[in-house]
């Protein structure tokens, strides 16, 4: 029983600051959507838009061709999974998963099962009888996403739900809420500040900043072809580098190489620097070197390897992955 969801010139004002500038948006049923963006740029407000936590000063917010601006939160048929959880500390699990059920006056057998089929999915039918207080964090936010799962909604909205917990417990959790999707149909909404979060959960990523959409696409077109240096330099990490094109005889204002296609030689290449840092990943190698016309440009090396710190060393982009953008930061095609 998903939804869509279409934004139609929405926008967002606190008081005489507009945060949220005409977004455009179309999420079809059974996407999942993800939005990022710098700190402040308003990935959260959109989404209380879309909630109802928060009112739209102009344009409609639509769920299935309806629209619902003026729909109270609970009656809009869309759940919400918070980063903190929201979970009440005075009830058990059980009691967490079927309030909304049974505020909404369902029967005890129709609550029991829903609440057995969603803690089955989620691996919490041990913990049912626990309180929040008694549980991991992880497992918390299975009960939060439980909660979600069980008022069977048109659309799934998540605000950063990862950012609680550690990294270990993170990759599963993503890997869980990518199964949950794939085995729901259920559309979705979710925030993020990760990458990996963004690149693996997403149908579709929007990238916004000041409150405006830079770029609409699936995670590996947005990776491939980004439309200006903003979302060029967003999607990816590390970042992608950026070399002063003219230095290069390269088109345009800007060359664009991400790491990963630029060589690095301690003998000859296109730009001359030293090495000013090195991590060492495990899988990969990063080399940072410093360059006089470019800057400081980062190298990324599939394996282990040893540089020292201040050697020289010369750098060749790979033309054929390059990027080529104009003065105002436009992509050249
Ligand atoms: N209640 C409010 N009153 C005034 N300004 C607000 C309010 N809520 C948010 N803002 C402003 O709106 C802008 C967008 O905030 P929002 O929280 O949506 O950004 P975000 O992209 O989610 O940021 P972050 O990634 O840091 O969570 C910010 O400049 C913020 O200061």
């Amino acid at each position: 029983m998903s939804g869509s969801l279409e934004l139609r010139g929405v926008a967002k004002a606190f008081g005489k600051t507009e945060v949220i500038k005409g977004v455009d948006l179309s999420v079809d049923e059974g996407e999942f959507c993800v939005f990022v963006g710098p700190s402040g740029c308003g990935k959260s407000t959109l989404l209380r838009m879309i909630a109802g936590l928060e009112d739209v000063t102009t344009g409609d917010v639509m769920l299935d061709g309806v629209r619902i601006n003026d729909v109270a939160p609970a009656k809009r048929e869309i759940a919400m999974v918070f980063q903190t959880y929201a979970l009440y500390p005075h009830l058990t699990v059980r009691d967490n998963m079927g309030l909304a059920l049974k505020q909404a006056g369902e029967s005890r057998a129709r609550i029991d099962q829903s609440i057995a089929v969603a803690s089955n999915m989620l691996a919490l039918g041990d913990y049912l009888e626990r309180r929040p207080a008694e549980l991991s964090g992880g497992q918390r936010q299975r009960v939060a996403i439980g909660r979600a799962i069980v008022r069977t909604p048109k659309l799934f909205l998540f605000d950063e739900p990862l950012s609680n917990l550690d990294a270990a417990l993170r990759v599963a959790t993503r890997i869980e809420i990518a199964r949950l999707h794939r085995e729901l149909g259920a559309t979705m909404v979710y925030v993020t500040h990760d990458q990996i979060e963004a690149m693996t959960l997403a149908d579709k990523i929007v990238v916004l900043r000041g409150g405006r959409i830079e770029q609409v696409g699936a995670p590996m077109e947005l990776y491939n072809n980004p439309a200006n240096t903003f979302v060029a330099g967003f999607i990816g990490s590390p970042q992608m580098n950026f070399l002063r094109a003219g230095a290069l005889g390269a088109r345009g204002e800007t060359m664009g190489i991400r790491p990963e296609h630029l060589a690095i030689s301690a003998t000859a290449g296109e730009i001359g620097g030293r090495i000013s840092h090195v991590e060492k990943l495990g899988g990969e190698t990063l080399v940072y070197v410093r360059t006089e016309v470019h800057g400081l440009l980062t190298v990324r090396l599939f394996g282990e390897h040893d540089f020292t710190v201040d050697a020289v060393a010369f750098l060749t982009p790979d033309q054929a992955r390059a990027f080529h953008f104009d003065t105002a930061g436009q992509r050249l095609r």
